[in-house]
């Protein structure tokens, strides 16, 4: 197996506060790896600074093997790289069909010259993206509402279908950050049953910050547990759960 991601000795600081401290790690090609750690351990510090929204002071952060530290969030997009976002007000007033269909970048369309030179060009591209969006609404399970406003889904449908516009993409990597929180616990099933689909059947590389840890036992190995700014522990959920310097971590000495 080789790396998707590296994150090389990376230090972060907001003033003199020292948030990501020598945080190194790895997450594997084709792996969901989960990452949990107590409150302001920096797991979305170090989710941003990967996602390219944060900039880090120092270290490296590889994708398939290239370093990308300094691009950012759109040029990791364009690389394969992208997290889910929560759906814009704007995009709630379109159908969740249209939802899908906005998302692929450079639709020729959007260009208005492009309309008057090349008409034929840009009808053929609407219809491959619409067909597109039409396969990935069904995959997701979402087929019954595509019609509906996204605004008027549910919380778990509105996740399913920023899970879907990652599909829209030609998305190496997706990185979740809490897609529990909120959801109720059947499209909470659909919601992990998706990811590890699209895990599965795409190859799609899963990086999963999450508190709900039956979500993490479910979909992720290995976890990596963070801890003032660095790993602490990483492998196996069981080996995690039983680790007395994570119960530490998470509920002081007194937990022992
Ligand atoms: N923009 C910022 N400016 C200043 N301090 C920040 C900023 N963002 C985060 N911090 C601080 O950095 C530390 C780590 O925060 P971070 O949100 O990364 O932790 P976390 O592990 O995601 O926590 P939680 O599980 O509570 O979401 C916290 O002490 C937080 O207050």
């Amino acid at each position: 197996m080789s790396s998707m991601i590296e994150v090389k000795h990376v230090e972060k600081s907001f003033g003199h506060l020292k948030v990501i401290n020598d945080c190194s790690f790895d997450i594997e090609k084709g792996s969901i790896t989960g990452m949990i750690g107590p409150n302001g351990a920096g797991k979305s510090t170090i989710f941003n600074i990967i996602a390219g929204t944060i900039p880090l002071d120092s270290g490296q952060i590889l994708l398939d093997g290239e370093d990308v530290s300094s691009l950012t969030a759109n040029q990791l997009f364009n690389q394969g790289l992208l997290r889910t976002f929560q759906i814009a007000h704007e995009f709630s007033q379109m159908t969740a069909l249209e939802n899908l269909m906005m998302v692929p970048p450079n639709q020729l369309g959007e260009n208005i010259f492009n309309t008057w030179l090349k008409p034929k060009q840009v009808m053929a591209q609407e219809l491959e993206v619409r067909q597109k969006a039409q396969e990935v609404i069904q995959y997701i399970g979402l087929d019954h509402v595509k019609n509906e406003l996204a605004g008027n889904l549910s919380g778990g449908q509105k996740k399913l279908l920023e899970l879907g516009r990652t599909m829209m993409t030609d998305a190496k990597v997706v990185l979740l950050d809490e897609v529990a929180a909120g959801v109720n616990r059947t499209l909470l099933k659909d919601l992990t049953d998706n990811i590890l689909r699209m895990n599965r059947e795409l190859g799609i590389t899963f990086l999963v910050i999450e508190h709900d840890m039956d979500m993490i036992a479910k979909l992720c190995d290995p976890v990596i547990v963070l801890a003032q700014g660095s790993v602490m522990v990483e492998g196996a959920i069981e080996d995690i759960r039983n680790n007395q310097k994570v119960v530490e971590a998470y509920f002081g000495n007194d937990a022992a």
